[in-house]
């Protein structure tokens, strides 16, 4: 972080009110108003079911799609954030940087985001990704770190960007916890905060507790998203919840591509608030083209709720933990949903990542000695 010149007591305190009518009024593709903002993660969230792989050709078919289906934003990094390709996480097949510009340059109304984890990515990288042409910063911490957040909301106001802030695992935090950390992002310059249900572990009233907690600290000094996983298949249902409870920003990903069971499918959050006369800007026709004529058939494994990743909703384990337990229960022949079982009972957040080999030698170890108990036992040892 060597050339952060932007320290946390620079970070403004913002007064701008984000009123009814900032998100009335933008209309992708002059097709009227609007009640709530649809973000698109295949690009970044999505990355992490993709191992960090996609190429620019699908970078640029994606955000062609998505575009042209009245997309408002659409976020693109490595899936961890910027600066995440690295051995802890997954390196990228293609520079994000390089993804970033090309979306830039693919997109005709759509802003492109990114999303960065302070510590993980830095100022620097920032600064690139502004430079590549991002206009939206989000910036994620765990749900109750709120605070080392300040210097990067401050640069990313001074870059001129939109900004958002995304309290992960929310469902380790009581409303109330929630509210206060969304309330020190909202001073260092958020203009909207995500309750972020990383674990796909919000079951319905969790989800909407915690969105109206956050509105009634912050609203409407700051608007309020929700960012949901499908790991106990209630991303969509959450995100309705969400909006009834104020939510003026949901995130999906096309086909749920996501971590764990993935996202809130864009395509069905597009289907759902149309049925329910909920205005989101986006074409429903060409956003279920955007899902099955180009993502569907680059997707090498579409995400499903399965027993590793209902296990993570289940025990509130982190989506993106899910292919590193796949990998290490391969490796040591232990099951992956009982690697993610014990994540969860040891309560590991982002970045303990590398924690996971250690609960897999763990389980085989236990296994071992089982298998030589059960030898001892066959020849009479007791
Ligand atoms: C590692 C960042 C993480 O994937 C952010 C996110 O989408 C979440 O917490 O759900
Ligand atoms: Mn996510």
């Amino acid at each position: 972080m060597g050339d952060m010149t932007i320290r946390p007591e620079d970070a403004p305190v913002v007064t701008t009110e984000v009123t009814e009518t900032d998100v009335l009024t933008h209309t992708p593709t002059g097709g009227g108003l609007r009640d709530l903002r649809i973000t698109d993660s295949t690009l970044r969230d999505g990355s992490h079911a993709m191992q960090h792989q996609f190429t620019e050709e699908q970078v640029r078919g994606v955000v062609h799609a998505l575009d042209k289906a009245g997309v408002e934003v659409i976020e693109v990094s490595h899936g961890d954030g910027l600066g995440g390709s690295s051995f802890n996480y997954g390196f990228s097949k293609v520079d994000e940087m390089k993804l970033i510009a090309a979306a830039v340059e693919e997109a005709t109304q759509a802003k492109i985001a990114i999303l960065m984890l302070p510590g993980l990515g830095t100022v620097h990288e920032l600064k690139k990704a502004h430079a590549a042409g991002a206009s939206v910063a989000r910036i994620a911490t765990h749900c109750t770190e709120a605070d080392v957040s300040l210097q990067h909301f401050a640069a990313a106001r001074a870059l001129g960007m939109e900004t958002v802030g995304f309290l992960m695992l929310s469902h380790k935090a009581s409303p109330a916890k929630l509210a206060e950390q969304a309330r020190i992002m909202v001073d260092a310059g958020a203009q909207c905060v995500y309750v972020v249900d990383s674990a796909g572990a919000l079951v319905l009233t969790d989800a909407q507790e915690r969105i109206q907690a956050v509105i009634d600290e912050i609203g409407p000094q700051a608007q309020v998203g929700f960012h949901g996983h499908q790991n106990l298949s209630l991303g969509i249902a959450n995100s309705v919840l969400a909006y009834l409870a104020g939510a003026k920003q949901i995130d999906g990903a096309l086909c749920a591509l996501g971590a764990g069971a993935g996202n809130s499918p864009t395509e069905v959050l597009a289907a759902t608030f149309e049925r329910m006369g909920i205005r989101t800007g986006v074409d429903l026709g060409e956003v279920l083209s955007a899902a099955d004529d180009v993502v569907k058939p680059f997707i090498p494994r579409l995400p499903w709720m399965d027993r590793a990743s209902i296990t993570q909703g289940y025990a509130g384990v982190y989506s993106s933990f899910l292919l590193h337990a796949e990998r290490a229960a391969a490796r040591y022949e232990v099951p992956a949903h009982e690697i993610l079982q014990k994540v969860g009972e040891y309560g590991y957040v982002g970045g303990q990542e590398d924690m996971i080999i250690d609960i897999a030698l763990q389980l085989a170890e236990e296994k071992n000695q089982l298998v030589e108990l059960g030898d001892l036992a066959g020849m009479g040892v007791r």
